[in-house]
């Protein structure tokens, strides 16, 4: 991966030009939407002016940076935050007529549906505009924002295609298509950066985006079973309701009919006064009977109560001429003794209805002496009927066939589903239709689902944080432990060059000796106490080894005898070192004059039988000036001096012999018998 130094903000990054030209066809989008939704032809106006912000958002932060950007999207987040808190917040704690009336306020009419957007659309809409806020854009958070807004957008495009829903999703196609190329703008601006850490953001992402898929799925499930219950809910109720209206149509028939039993114990027609006593509670009782009247076998209307202007006005009525629509009823009550009942017609006093006959059997009589009549006000029966019902929940329509016979209007908006149930009224079939309120049906919703889903997908944005911070933490742990190796290594190299420098220090590349360096040491350390000896060891005519045989044969030569040299003085104690050239010292501690002769001669021996020679066959020899310093204080100099005189001695008395310097010694050097 390549870094660069300062860090660039996200700011300056250079921003694709696709992303640009997909901003501002959002922008176009975003703008016609807003202005089809102000001229109130399509769309959500709420809607609209939060994707013209969104996408003036995303332009202010590629064109004037984040600060300006922030500007814009912190108070659409805000206003969008409270959509959620909508969707969210049980209804016992803030009813949805709170909301109502809050939506009231700002616009007179107005309904919280119509000022937030749809669910998925808020949802989609927080991802997009997080994903912007969020500074360090195409690394934390954005991806797995954009990869929310993207799965909430297709389940939106999805749930509008597929699933009959209760809140249509109003117009929304069009802020879909407007977010779409807003999250493609998004995609395309930061896919650059997401590829140098394609590896890291797949293995956080992909869990991240499957338990988000997942909570969204088990959110969808959730609300179709929700959505169903409440159907079969409020179906159950109209179902109950329809129920009751039946019960309540059959106990006015049996109401009729006690009421028409009772002249069963008079011997006399019954008088207006008697009349009026009998009928006043039933009247009272079921409010929709317009009038309940007396008939003589006649069909004249002889009696009625109440007493009303209108009822009084068809007092006299011969029914089987004026009311012919009902003269099969009146006939089977007058003639044949048989309750009977009109179809649903225009009654005398107006309005639909229907009107039920009875026959009154006085006392002891076989043959009817009369009628009851009994009108019934279908819109009276309907408005008894509704009187129970809250038109703030439904609307309720009464209806025959095609005719609506009553209808109680809703006084709020209409949601999207009708009901249907039949009653049975005396043989008639009605049809009893009802729609609930959209806030009735908002209010019954239960917010588990909404929640179950933000609750899945913070969740899924936090596992994909936790993943992605633990793929930089182990990335940070592997290049601390690769650095950690190759600080090692390092160090073992240098470790290795200082040994080698502090070796090279005190000894002598070709030969592997310890050099003057470390012989001198060796010397200045020595026990003041015993007596030392040096032997400085030169070769003879080592020239002629170089002329005649090479350099790199003398460097062997060099190196044999150093060998050689090493192991004769190493076995007597001491330490042989070469002091440069073809210049080899002993270094013989505790031993005196004669001990260091013989050593002397031993090495001299060595190196003569060593089988090294010259070009010519002769061997190849040493010459050794032996020093010895007594017991005492030692002074380097005079000892080195004395060696080399007398090494200097031996090579001029002939070579390939060992010399005693005489100045440590007694007077003058003692030489010894050449042993050729
Ligand atoms: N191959 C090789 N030759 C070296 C090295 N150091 C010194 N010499 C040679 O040793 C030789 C020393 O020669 P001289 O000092 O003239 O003495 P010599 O030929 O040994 O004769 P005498 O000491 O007088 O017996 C020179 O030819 C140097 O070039 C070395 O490290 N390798």
């Amino acid at each position: 991966m390549t870094s660069t130094y300062p860090p660039r903000l996200a700011s300056e990054r250079p921003v694709s030009a696709w992303a640009i030209t997909a901003t501002m066809v959002s922008l176009l989008g975003a703008l016609v939407a807003l202005v089809l939704a102000i001229i109130g032809v399509f769309g959500s106006l709420p809607a609209a002016g939060l994707l013209v912000i969104a996408t003036l958002g995303q332009l202010a932060w590629y064109r004037l940076g984040p600060a300006a950007s922030r500007v814009l999207l912190w108070p659409a987040l805000g206003l969008l935050g409270l959509c959620l808190v909508s969707y969210l917040l049980p209804e016992h704690w803030l009813p949805h007529v709170s909301w109502d009336q809050l939506a009231n306020q700002i616009v007179t009419g107005s309904l919280l549906v119509d000022w937030r957007p749809p669910l998925l659309l808020t949802l989609c809409l927080i991802a997009l505009l997080l994903s912007l806020v969020v500074r360090t854009r195409a690394n934390l958070g954005a991806p797995m924002l954009l990869g929310v807004a993207g799965l909430l957008l297709l389940a939106q495009a999805v749930e509008a295609l597929h699933t009959p829903s209760l809140l249509p999703l109003r117009g929304t196609w069009l802020a879909q298509v407007i977010l779409l190329t807003l999250l493609l703008g998004q995609i395309v601006d930061v896919a650059g950066a997401w590829k140098q850490q394609s590896y890291r953001l797949s293995r956080a992402l992909w869990p991240g985006l499957g338990l988000a898929l997942l909570s969204l799925l088990f959110w969808h499930y959730q609300k179709t079973l929700e959505e169903r219950n409440l159907a079969a809910r409020v179906e159950q109720q109209h179902v109950q309701m329809a129920e009751s209206l039946s019960r309540e149509i059959d106990d006015h028939l049996a109401a009729m009919r006690r009421f028409a039993n009772v002249w069963r114990l008079t011997p006399m027609i019954p008088g207006a006064t008697a009349w009026a006593t009998q009928a006043a509670p039933y009247q009272r009782d079921f409010r929709y009977f317009l009038n309940i009247a007396y008939i003589d076998t006649n069909s004249r209307i002889q009696l009625v109560h109440p007493p009303t202007d209108i009822n009084l006005q068809v007092l006299g009525s011969r029914l089987f001429d004026d009311q012919p629509a009902g003269r099969e009823a009146v006939a089977s009550a007058l003639q044949r003794g048989r309750e009977g009942r009109t179809d649903i017609i225009e009654l005398l006093q107006g309005g639909p209805g229907m009107i039920h006959y009875l026959p009154i059997f006085l006392a002891s009589e076989s043959r009817p002496t009369g009628a009851v009549a009994m009108a019934v006000s279908l819109p009276a029966l309907a408005d008894t009927l509704f009187a129970n019902i809250d038109p703030e929940d439904q609307q309720l329509s009464l209806y025959r066939d095609r005719d609506r016979l009553a209808h109680q209007p809703a006084e709020a908006r209409l949601g999207p589903w009708q009901l249907e149930a039949e009653l049975d009224l005396s043989g008639i079939p009605l049809v009893l239709l009802s729609q609930p309120t959209l806030r009735r049906l908002l209010s019954d919703l239960p917010r588990q689902p909404v929640v179950s889903l933000t609750v899945g997908l913070l969740l899924a944005q936090l596992l994909y944080l936790v993943l992605f911070s633990q793929q930089q933490m182990a990335n940070q742990h592997r290049a601390v432990r690769r650095s950690n190796r190759e600080l090692r290594r390092e160090i073992r190299k240098r470790t290795r060059l200082q040994e080698e420098v502090e070796w090279l220090a005190g000894h002598d590349e070709l030969t592997g000796l310890p050099n003057r360096r470390t012989f001198l040491q060796a010397l200045r350390e020595h026990d003041p106490r015993e007596p030392i000896s040096v032997l400085l060891c030169d070769i003879d005519y080592f020239k002629k080894v170089n002329d005649h045989l090479g350099h790199l044969e003398g460097d062997r030569y060099l190196k044999e005898i150093g060998q050689l040299g090493n192991e004769v003085i190493a076995s007597d104690d001491g330490l042989f070192a070469r002091l440069g050239g073809e210049e080899f010292i002993a270094y013989l501690p505790g031993r005196d004059e004669q001990e260091a002769i013989r050593i002397a001669e031993d090495l001299r021996e060595a190196v003569a039988a060593s089988g090294l020679a010259h070009a010519d066959g002769a061997p190849l020899t040493v010459s050794i000036g032996v020093a010895t310093g007594t017991p005492g204080p030692l002074r380097i100099d005079d000892l080195m001096n004395a060696a080399d005189e007398a090494l200097y001695s031996a090579k001029h008395a002939g070579r390939n012999r060992a010399r005693l310097a005489r100045s440590l010694a007694a007077p003058g050097s003692e030489e010894l018998p050449e042993q050729r």
